[in-house]
């Protein structure tokens, strides 16, 4: 039986066997007995990937529970349905589209298992070195200062996340801003310290018909021309799998894609022009190389020391056995910062589903909700609530060994919270008093970086993207569309000639007295 007709995941043995886990498991898993009473847990539940070091040993799992958590990878037909996507099958069934984002990143002329992914892959180095020279084209011109990328969605997050993320890399004297909103409040802020002469916009959009970037590209030509703007070829570039589209906007300078790199999914593409401005031609290759080293580990180490995979496991087990409703993302760097906005597109897009692959509705949970803010901000805000909440949310940290600066007493200052953070939800504290018990049990699991360079970013990232398919596989969904996003679309379409119409009919009540006021 093929990955694509196995049995829904809740009708595997090893569910009903986790199921039986699960309930024995009355008060909670006890993090702190297993940690205090097993020498070898820290070793079992610990392991290193390319470019990081993972410990999981303080969730509520233990030896028997990831086993079976195995067995259900197993009989959930996982590593087929990773090597149909490696293969090029078209697992994105709902648009009939490959999914190849891996391909982006792997070395020129590496063996592909057809002619047809070969072919791919050297088209793929053909459009990559003509973006990484135009690139270093742009660094090399002095009278460029300021990068708009105007892009929305996986469009923005993405490059927008990893420039800030390899800020340490880029060179000085360049600004790179990211306009996404359709809030023109957003654009005029950017526009009004703008020189024409000075500005490069990039447009970047998969299908080049978002209707929030090609307001924003409509917006940027004409400010440009006003401003008495007129080498347009010069100043604009879009990147899109949508060459006609742009061509027709009036966009000489286009860097292309294929339908097969989700938005999501698409910074190590041309999407990424502007990592590639900021940080260089050679940090963004060792960028694509960190990823790529992190597909190897996910195609070929087994399930056991397979970190996505273990993962992806552990939040299935957390969403559909504990019921967590969430994960908080705690990255102790600053840098950090937009990480936890793209995870958010990157696993509530790829994983909100409530049907099947096939349409069929499920009777289980999905995408858990994602959220976080780097630390040590976050403890001053909302980690009361992850230590004396009513609710257990599980917190994955991702700290960074060595700094990027050399501010003393500062790092170990941040590192020494890190830790402190993870001890602390895990051991809590007793008081009578109720205000100040803390429950401990708390899990977590830590994330840890020698340093933040484009190659450990780019596993980061690559591991989060390979837990996501992880998760959705078990799932059974399909976690490469995205039609929940479309209604909301064509609803604002329709909406907005009312704004100055005034027409409310067929509106219900509720909008219909919204839209006066609005209006008014
Ligand atoms: O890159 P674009 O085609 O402009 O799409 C930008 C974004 O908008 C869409 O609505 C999708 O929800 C995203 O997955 C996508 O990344």
């Amino acid at each position: 039986m093929g990955w694509a007709d196995r049995p829904r995941c809740d009708q595997l043995p090893a569910w009903g066997q986790l199921r039986a886990l699960s309930q024995a498991l009355t008060t909670g898993y006890d993090v702190r007995a297993a940690l205090a009473g097993d020498a070898g847990r820290v070793a079992r539940f610990s392991q290193d990937a390319p470019e990081l070091f993972a410990d999981l040993s303080k969730n509520w799992i233990d030896a028997s529970i990831e086993d079976t958590l195995f067995d259900l990878a197993e009989q959930a037909g996982l590593a087929a349905h990773r090597d149909a996507m490696f293969a090029g099958e078209r697992i994105n069934n709902t648009e009939q589209r490959a999914v190849l984002h891996t391909l982006l990143r792997a070395p020129a002329g590496a063996p592909q298992a057809t002619p047809a992914l070969a072919e791919a892959l050297a088209e793929v180095h053909q459009t990559l070195d003509a973006m990484l020279a135009y690139a270093e084209q742009v660094r090399a011109d002095a009278r460029i200062t300021d990068i708009v990328n105007i892009g929305i969605g996986g469009s923005d997050l993405g490059p927008q996340m990893a420039v800030r993320a390899l800020d340490a890399y880029a060179a000085p004297g360049r600004r790179l801003h990211f306009v996404s909103n359709v809030d023109g409040h957003e654009l005029d802020a950017v526009l009004r310290r703008l020189k024409p002469e000075s500005s490069l916009f990039l447009v970047a959009s998969k299908t080049f018909t978002t209707a929030e970037t090609m307001a924003n590209a409509r917006s940027a030509l004409s400010w440009f021309q006003r401003e008495g703007g007129t080498d347009v070829a010069r100043h604009f570039a879009a990147l899109s799998s949508n060459v006609d589209g742009a061509r027709a906007f009036g966009i000489a300078n286009i860097f292309g894609f294929w339908d097969w790199v989700g938005g999501r999914y698409s910074l190590w593409s041309a999407i990424g022009l502007p990592i590639a401005i900021a940080i260089g031609a050679e940090r963004f290759r060792e960028l694509l190389a960190g990823a790529h080293a992190m597909d190897t580990h996910f195609r070929e180490a087994p399930l056991r020391s397979n970190l996505p995979m273990r993962l992806g496991l552990l939040d299935v087990w957390y969403r559909n056995f504990l019921q967590f409703t969430s994960r908080s993302i705690a990255p102790y760097h600053s840098a950090l910062a937009r990480l936890p906005a793209y995870l958010q597109q990157l696993e509530m897009e790829s994983n909100g589903k409530r049907v099947d692959r096939h349409g069929g509705p499920l009777p289980y949970g999905t995408s858990p909700v994602l959220w976080g803010e780097p630390g040590t901000n976050g403890q001053h805000a909302y980690f009361q609530m992850l230590h004396q909440g009513t609710d257990v949310v599980p917190v994955e940290f991702v700290a960074v060994r060595e700094a990027a600066h050399r501010l003393p007493g500062h790092q170990a200052a941040l590192l020494a919270n890190a830790l402190a953070q993870a001890q602390a939800l895990m051991q809590g504290k007793a008081d009578a008093g109720g205000h100040r018990d803390f429950p401990g049990n708390r899990p977590s699991t830590f994330l840890l970086l020698q340093r933040l360079t484009p190659r450990s970013l780019g596993a980061l990232v690559a591991l989060q993207e390979h837990r996501v398919f992880t998760s959705g596989s078990v799932w059974g969904i399909n976690s490469f569309d995205q039609w929940g996003v479309e209604l909301g679309k064509v609803l604002a379409k329709d909406i907005e000639p009312r704004l100055a119409s005034g027409d409310a009919s067929g509106l219900d009540a509720s909008t219909a007295n919204l839209l006066q006021r609005l209006r008014g």
